[in-house]
């Protein structure tokens, strides 16, 4: 069988968030002896891609709409190889930029990738059995493949999407239907949802199944899914909800490199103790009291707008002996207000804005509780590195939350609370507090943490079985 991811993000060429640890994990599990599961993506002008070594593969002139752009698909060669084969389409002047998202022409980038993508495969010499298009920036993709003249022959290749998240949907207006690939203009309906082209709609409608990264999500989008519940819940016969895993060969806090000390369960106590010791003197903070970190995209959906209040009340307490160090960026006001709770509780709070991935490993290491007040999370990557490297997951149950952590009280190992406030999230850190006084109980949970398997087998297996039954 041969399989291939599209996606905007991979890690380690280009990561945003949690969709390039999966596309990045998921194809080294997949691959079962004689099938070949690949990875294409952009290629964007970033300090990864710049160290790297590619191989041209081809090269093709694509249209969009009548603008013709030359791109080059390049194979990623060497030392850097991930474990699985990685292309990347360069279009010079769209896609070869610093960041992956948020240009004023996105909606050009991703459209003109996708065409990209689909010219690869429809002049390549082996065929794909399964096209996997992740998110809405591959969302048009199953409508191209079935819709549009020109890649007529590769209509019966099975597409299957994952949201990763539906909060997204890529919504562009139809004056720039023309470009999408000549279609019988009869299956424009196809493309729309509330008057807009919507790629994520599309492609709900037009792949052969989707799937979204936890059970329990896919449950929820029927009744939440920013204006798509309906669809979700009318498409639910083709619809599966799979739980990500985590990559053991990144996400291993007895090999992680990042680490300031390695560590396993039995030398969990001292090795957390020195990345706590090195987080604690980089950001004044008190290693004698308990750790909380966040870390993620400043947005709505993780909660992060109450941040802020959760902060301030848990750091005026005198009682509560709290450190708290976050890491993130996204709103600029949510940034701004817990830059500003820097000064009045220097000595136990930090925050460091900006995306800093050796800083993320060595604070799940460090710390002693996550703070997760997420309002939407579709898996959640974070509360599992956070149990690998023994820090309690404090969490709102929603999503793949709900599927990942029970709460101590109901025999599991997290803190969960069921709403999303300051009082909540507020009680949740004081019971976090008084488990961190009892120590003999919460180094007995560190430990136990640390060996839970979320690895990928389990799910990589689900969704071969899952593209077995379309090949069928
Ligand atoms: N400032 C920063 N510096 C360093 N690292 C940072 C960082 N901000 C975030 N990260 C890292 O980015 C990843 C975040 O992953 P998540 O799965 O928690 O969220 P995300 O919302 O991006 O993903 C979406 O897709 C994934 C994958 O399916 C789902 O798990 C999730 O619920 C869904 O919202 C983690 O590896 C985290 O350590």
């Amino acid at each position: 069988m041969k399989v291939i991811h599209v996606s905007a993000e991979c890690y380690p060429v280009a990561k945003a968030g949690g969709l390039a640890d999966v596309v990045g994990a998921l194809p080294k599990y997949q691959s079962k002896e004689g099938d070949t599961v690949e990875v294409v993506m952009p290629f964007y002008n970033n300090a990864y891609v710049k160290k790297s070594h590619f191989e041209e593969v081809c090269h093709n002139r694509l249209l969009l709409g009548d603008q013709p752009y030359d791109f080059e698909v390049l194979k990623l060669n060497g030392p850097g190889n991930p474990g699985f084969n990685l292309y990347v389409i360069k279009i010079p002047g769209l896609l070869d930029r610093e960041n992956i998202y948020s240009y004023d022409d996105d909606v050009e980038r991703f459209t003109a990738f996708q065409i990209a993508v689909m010219d690869w495969i429809l002049n390549s010499d082996r065929k794909p059995d399964i096209v996997h298009c992740h998110d809405h920036h591959t969302g048009l993709i199953p409508f191209i493949m079935s819709y549009s003249y020109k890649y007529s022959s590769l209509k019966n290749i099975p597409t299957v999407l994952t949201i990763h998240n539906a909060q997204y949907q890529g919504w562009f207006g139809f004056n720039k239907i023309h470009y999408i690939p000549e279609f019988k203009l009869s299956n424009a309906g196809l493309l729309d949802w509330g008057g807009q082209i919507n790629p994520l709609a599309t492609a709900i409608k037009c792949a052969w199944k989707v799937t979204t990264v936890s059970p329990s999500y896919m449950e929820e989008l029927k009744t939440s899914a920013n204006g798509l519940e309906w669809l979700l819940d009318h498409e639910s016969n083709k619809e599966t909800g799979i739980l990500n895993g985590i990559d053991p060969q990144v996400w291993d806090p007895a090999k992680d490199s990042m680490l300031v000390e390695n560590y396993s369960v039995k030398n969990s106590v001292s090795g957390k103790k020195a990345n706590k010791e090195w987080l604690c003197k980089e950001y004044n903070l008190d290693a004698e009291k308990p750790l909380f970190i966040f870390i993620g995209r400043l947005v709505w959906e993780k909660g992060a707008d109450i941040l802020p209040g959760i902060f301030y009340r848990a750091l005026i307490n005198d009682d509560l002996e709290v450190n708290i160090l976050a890491l993130g960026s996204g709103s600029p006001e949510i940034e701004s207000k817990l830059k500003s709770l820097i000064n009045p509780f220097r000595g136990s709070y930090h925050v460091h804005i900006g995306y800093n991935e050796r800083l993320s490993h060595v604070m799940y290491a460090g710390a002693d509780f996550l703070l997760m007040p997420s309002r939407v999370e579709p898996c959640g990557l974070n509360q599992m590195y956070a149990l690998r490297y023994g820090t309690i997951p404090v969490v709102h149950e929603t999503g793949g939350l709900k599927d990942t952590v029970t709460d101590i009280e109901k025999g599991g190992f997290g803190i969960c609370h069921k709403e999303v406030s300051v009082d909540k999230v507020y009680h949740s850190i004081q019971r976090a507090a008084a488990l961190y006084k009892e120590e003999k109980e919460f180094k007995k949970i560190q430990r136990e943490i640390m060996k839970i398997d979320h690895s990928w087998d389990n799910s990589a297996n689900q969704y071969n079985e899952l593209y077995t039954s379309l090949i069928r």
